[in-house]
């Protein structure tokens, strides 16, 4: 078994959520190899994401802002490894890297904080959120709902809510899960919110070329978790989406296949073209072949958003 003589250096974003993230992975691993605490160190990293608060992402450069320094970190062997928030991480990654393992999957589902449902909320509500997805499906449950930019960690979020700066957020049941924040706000089920991809899975990348690292790190991974989320990728990947394009996605382990949803949604809520489809573990070609369905299906509008 593979024994690493100085501690390995475990890489994340400092976020209480980037943090409990890192923790859960160090604890895992150890765990797997019967290594003790002190064989990982946690480094925590600052990100441009982390740094600009006041701009929506996808008006800043998308999601590379989360990687990018922790990428950096990786090449000049500052770290060992990265831990990411899957959703946080851009679909077409440089080569180097490598997703060597994900973590078992939280719960999938968004949460309403603010009001116990959608139809509970006032006339003309306003709900913060910087998601295209989210303020998209909110806008098709409440059509007289004014979207405004909500951004900053789950703590921020919550703080703006009790100053009344909103009526309602929506924040991922799988973060506020890992904050011990179980009793914050109201889940929604599947069919209402469809989920973002990769909603509620923990990844851990590290070089492609250090095959040492790469297989410690596959001792932890979840296949289930992994293939679900490399299927929701491919969607992504068919679509050409980025963080601007107002996608949702989920797959699920079904035996050997997949069963796998998807929908593309008209940013005021009017148009949603969803997808289904039962897939092989695996089939990357299968999942992306799901996003183009989706687009030769959506008005000229709405495939419009998905052109770089
Ligand atoms: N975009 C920020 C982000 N990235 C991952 C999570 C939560 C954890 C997850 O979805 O895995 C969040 C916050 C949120 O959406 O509420």
């Amino acid at each position: 078994m593979f024994l690493p003589d100085r501690p390995l250096r475990l890489g994340t974003r400092g976020s209480p959520l980037a943090l409990a993230q890192a923790h859960m992975t160090a604890r895992a691993l150890c765990a797997v190899h019967g290594w003790p605490d002190e064989a990982v160190t946690i480094v925590t990293v600052q990100t441009s994401g982390d740094r600009i608060q006041d701009r929506a992402l996808a008006d800043i450069g998308g999601k590379a802002l989360w990687t990018k320094e922790l990428d950096r970190a990786l090449v000049e062997g500052e770290i060992d490894f990265a831990v990411h928030s899957m959703k946080d991480v851009e679909t077409l990654r440089p080569d180097a890297f490598h997703i060597a393992a994900m973590l078992p999957r939280a719960d999938v589902r968004d949460r309403l904080v603010g009001a116990d449902d959608f139809a509970a909320l006032p006339a003309k509500p306003i709900v913060g959120t910087s998601s295209p997805r989210r303020a998209a499906q909110v806008k098709r449950l409440r059509p007289d709902a004014t979207i405004t930019l909500f951004r900053g960690n789950v703590a921020t979020r919550l703080a703006k809510l009790a100053a009344g700066e909103v009526h309602a957020t929506l924040l991922a049941a799988a973060g506020l899960d890992r904050l011990n924040q179980q009793d914050v706000g109201a889940t929604i089920a599947i069919d209402v919110m469809l989920p973002a991809p990769s909603q509620g899975a923990v990844g851990i990348e590290t070089l492609g070329d250090n095959a040492a690292m790469m297989s410690a790190l596959r001792a932890i991974n979840d296949r289930d978790t992994c293939d679900a989320v490399m299927a929701e990728r491919g969607v992504l990947k068919g679509l050409g989406g980025t963080c601007h394009s107002p996608i949702a996605a989920l797959a699920r382990v079904e035996g050997e296949s997949l069963r796998l949803i998807a929908e593309i949604i008209s940013p005021d809520g009017q148009e949603t073209i969803r997808e289904e489809a039962r897939l092989a573990r695996g089939d990357g070609a299968a999942a992306q072949a799901v996003g183009h369905a989706l687009l030769e299906r959506a008005s000229p509008a709405l495939r419009a958003l998905f052109e770089a």
